[in-house]
């Protein structure tokens, strides 16, 4: 099916993984970050998580992937739109920078009240 522009609406699948690859490449805290999301997700198998546990897991995670993308994006915008120095770009991409750390720390807080009871139980 066309959209309004003409394309095949499949296409803007390959734009959007070719959006993930290109920022898996360039950016460390995005391989990190999936890194450990992989590691959450091998530990939560091991420790049997419910349904719900899993529900947390999933949206803490993704919170995590997404606000890293949405921060790549920024980033290249500004260093796309204002390569120089400019105090309203050290704004942007710091409140960017603030938006991961925040969705790291809930991740971070939603992991230890779920991973740690259970592991307080097998020792
Ligand atoms: N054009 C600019 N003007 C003013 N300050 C900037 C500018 N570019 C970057 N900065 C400052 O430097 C910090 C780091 O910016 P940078 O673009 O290197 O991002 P980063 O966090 O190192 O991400 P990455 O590792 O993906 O490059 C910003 O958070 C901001 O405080």
């Amino acid at each position: 099916m066309k959209d309004k522009k003409g394309k095949k609406g499949h296409i803007g699948f390959l734009h959007a993984f070719a959006g993930l690859i290109g920022v898996w490449k360039s950016e460390w805290n995005f391989r990190f970050h999936s890194f450990a999301a992989l590691l959450v997700i091998i530990v939560g198998f091991m420790l049997s998580l419910t349904i719900m546990e899993w529900v947390l897991i999933s949206f803490a995670v993704g919170m995590v992937l997404i606000s890293e993308l949405i921060n790549t994006a920024i980033e290249k915008t500004i260093d796309y739109l204002k390569p120089e120095y400019h105090p309203s770009a050290r704004f942007i991409k710091d409140a960017a920078a603030g938006a991961v750390l925040v969705s790291a720390i809930v991740a971070v807080v939603v992991g230890l009240l779920i991973f740690l009871p259970k592991i307080n139980i097998l020792l």
